[in-house]
């Protein structure tokens, strides 16, 4: 029953010639006869399949034999001039219409098409069947500055997670940086992504700074796709992890930047905890409506005050309306802890470390519909300094020391889908990928990098200007 139990994969013969026992008794004339018909069919049909080699090949062919060597010249002069004056004239069209599909076509034979069946093999995507081999098929490759996109069709029986996890491996083995499966709309395909270059590989510097914050839309640095990549703080708690020196401090000043134009405004107060002592955050105190370092009992007090200012808001609006919409007289409030863990891990005194996880687990389970956020930025992403890590819709992994650790911070599964925070090297600070809630697949991102001088610059410019305002007040012992 050939209509049954049919692979739609590529077959591969066990070997090249199948010779099997004539049935009929063939002469052997016409055995070389049979080779050169089946020959030519093959050849016709990589002909009708490689068209934009073939046809260019057979044009310059029949130009050289018809008019000559000299009128093949200007042919080809004529078409690079064109090439030349249409990327001049319009670079981005030409890209998108004229080269990258050129270079799609040109690494799809090239780089896929030739090792394909070796490398699914090699990385345990082929299968067999009814002693027949298969692999899955090779629909199509897209290509830009940075990436590869690979289609592929599936073998029946795999999943996208199969290929998210041998995402690095064929990566490697096209001899790639990195690589990553995506789902599409269509169950049985899934796109590979392989990194040629890294486009995240220059510093981002500090992005402009919108007057009126977009609260759903915060740009704070870039994807790897070269499109700005936005925070959508709206509904969100965001927790970024990092090994030291991995640029957990850019995530923060990026994301201040980005509201700083509501804090001149009276739209954004921030709340900023620096338990280290004030170190890293400090050079933004003009912009603080509070800022408490050091001891722990008094950043206790300024976390329970937020609390208390979050259950008076609620009852404010119950019945009044479902969310909170920031006004300079009803501003969001934005509480940034840098160093998560010193104020619930490696704090001794036991009753004020239980304070500041009260306070903390009610900011973060009541917070968001009232017009409080946390984020919150931690170095140690093990699972006792970790308990509130699903109260945090957003987060980010930057440079994380151990595989583990991906999995920690951005959820189970998510160094299988790509989100390698591990192989961050340590060049690459403030590079890292985000995970959201209800998103497969993890971004990676640069966040900008603001100098100490852009800071202060930040601090003079958007220091708190409203009504209400009065001078920062630093919470000390
Ligand atoms: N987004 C960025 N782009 C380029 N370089 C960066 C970026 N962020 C940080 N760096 C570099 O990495 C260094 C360390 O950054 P940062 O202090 O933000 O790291 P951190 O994770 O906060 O460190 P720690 O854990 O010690 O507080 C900076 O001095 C800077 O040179």
């Amino acid at each position: 029953m050939p209509l049954i139990n049919v692979i739609p994969g590529e077959k591969i013969p066990v070997a090249p010639m199948n010779l099997r026992l004539p049935v009929w008794r063939v002469p052997g004339w016409l055995l070389p006869l049979w080779w050169l018909a089946r020959g030519l069919v093959r050849l016709t049909i990589l002909a009708v399949r490689y068209w934009w080699l073939t046809g260019p090949a057979v044009a310059a062919l029949w130009v050289y034999a018809r008019y000559g060597r000299l009128i093949l010249a200007g042919v080809v002069l004529a078409v690079t001039v064109a090439c030349v004056a249409w990327w001049r004239w319009h670079p981005a069209s030409w890209l998108r219409f004229g080269w990258y599909p050129v270079v799609a076509r040109w690494r799809r034979l090239w780089v896929y098409r030739r090792r394909w069946p070796s490398i699914m093999a090699t990385c345990g995507l082929a299968t067999a069947f009814a002693g027949d081999r298969y692999v899955p098929h090779l629909v199509k490759v897209r290509c830009d500055r940075y990436v590869d996109e690979v289609t592929v069709r599936m073998l029946p029986g795999q999943l996208p997670d199969d290929w998210a996890r041998a995402a690095q491996r064929l990566a490697y083995a096209f001899r790639l940086r990195d690589g990553q499966a995506r789902t599409t709309d269509r169950p049985d395909r899934v796109v590979l992504r392989f990194l040629r270059r890294d486009p995240l590989a220059a510093t981002v510097a500090p992005l402009p700074v919108p007057d009126v914050p977009d609260f759903t839309a915060l740009v704070l640095g870039v994807r790897e796709d070269g499109a700005p990549y936005r925070l959508r703080l709206t509904g969100s708690h965001v927790l970024v992890a990092g090994a030291t020196n991995s640029g957990k401090g850019s995530v923060l000043w990026s994301l201040i930047a980005a509201l700083a134009g509501g804090v001149r405004s009276g739209l954004v107060e921030l709340w900023v905890f620096d338990p280290k002592g004030g170190m890293e955050l400090a050079a933004g105190l003009p912009l603080f409506a509070r800022f408490a370092y050091d001891d722990p009992e008094s950043m206790a007090g300024v976390l329970e005050e937020a609390v208390k200012r979050m259950r008076l808001r609620a009852a404010r609006l119950r019945g009044v309306a479902r969310q909170h919409t920031p006004t300079p007289d009803d501003p969001l409030i934005v509480v940034v802890v840098d160093e998560l863990a010193s104020l619930t891990a490696y704090i001794s005194d036991r009753k004020v470390k239980e304070r500041i996880k009260d306070a903390l687990s009610l900011l973060l389970s009541q917070g968001r519909a009232v017009g409080v956020r946390v984020i919150a930025a931690l170095q140690d992403p093990r699972k006792d300094v970790l308990p509130f890590r699903d109260l945090f819709p957003t987060r980010i992994g930057l440079r994380l020391t151990e595989p583990e650790q991906c999995d920690l911070v951005l959820g189970d599964g998510a160094r299988d889908r790509g989100a390698t925070c591990d192989q961050i090297p340590e060049s690459a600070a403030g590079v890292g990928y985000v995970a959201l809630d209800g998103v497969r697949e993890p971004v990676r991102v640069r966040f900008s990098y603001l100098t100490d001088d852009h800071i202060r610059d930040l601090g003079r410019t958007y220091r708190r200007l409203c009504a209400t305002d009065q001078e920062p007040q630093e919470e000390t012992a």
